[in-house]
């Protein structure tokens, strides 16, 4: 796999490297060392699947606060998403910066997302599945949240949302 920086620190984009041979490919999705050795400690605690039924649902932006912050590695198992990363870390340079990458079930890409960071995506297609990796056990009402049109990190979603959830609908203003 090539592990490929984007504009925010620890942000990490994961491209596959498939070995096709006559039978088809063999993709290797996630290894400890080729991540320890990109500097990213980051070793899986639960794996969990998102089902999208329609094109431009959107999920998120979340983040979970201390202790039960995650690191996670997001992939697309069927159909594509835009996939998006804000920073939320106030030393950080890119403090308020998105990165947004699209996923495809094809590419078999992938995106590495930090302690720091909210996550959020649009699905770009029907039935659109994502698989998670995450670093920690999942802790109810640990969730916060930004509103995906927050004029505070302005992000260039490729189209408005058809399908979102109250709870992500709702989320207040950043300033
Ligand atoms: C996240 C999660 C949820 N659940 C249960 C709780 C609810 O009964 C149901 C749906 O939960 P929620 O509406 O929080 O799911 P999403 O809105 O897809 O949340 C996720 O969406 C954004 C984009 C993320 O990056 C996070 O992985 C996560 O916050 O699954 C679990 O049992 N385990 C979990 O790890």
């Amino acid at each position: 796999m090539i592990l490929r920086p984007t504009a925010i620190a620890g942000v990490v984009e994961v491209l596959a490297e498939p070995v096709a041979d006559a039978r088809g490919r063999f993709i290797r999705t996630w290894c400890a060392d080729e991540f320890a050795a990109a500097g990213l400690d980051f070793r899986p605690h639960q794996v969990s699947i998102s089902e999208n039924r329609a094109r431009h649902t959107l999920r998120g932006l979340h983040f979970q606060v201390a202790p039960a912050e995650e690191r996670k590695l997001i992939r697309c198992l069927r159909g594509a998403v835009f996939d998006v990363a804000v920073d939320l870390r106030p030393d950080s340079p890119s403090y308020r910066c998105w990165v947004g990458v699209e996923l495809t079930a094809a590419q078999h890409n992938a995106l590495f997302v930090p302690h720091g960071c909210a996550h959020g995506f649009l699905s770009l297609t029907e039935d659109a599945w994502l698989e998670y990796l995450i670093d920690a056990p999942y802790r109810p009402g640990t969730a916060r949240g930004l509103r995906w049109n927050d004029p505070a990190f302005g992000i260039a979603w490729p189209a408005a949302p058809a399908v979102i959830s109250d709870r992500d609908r709702d989320w207040p203003d950043h300033g």
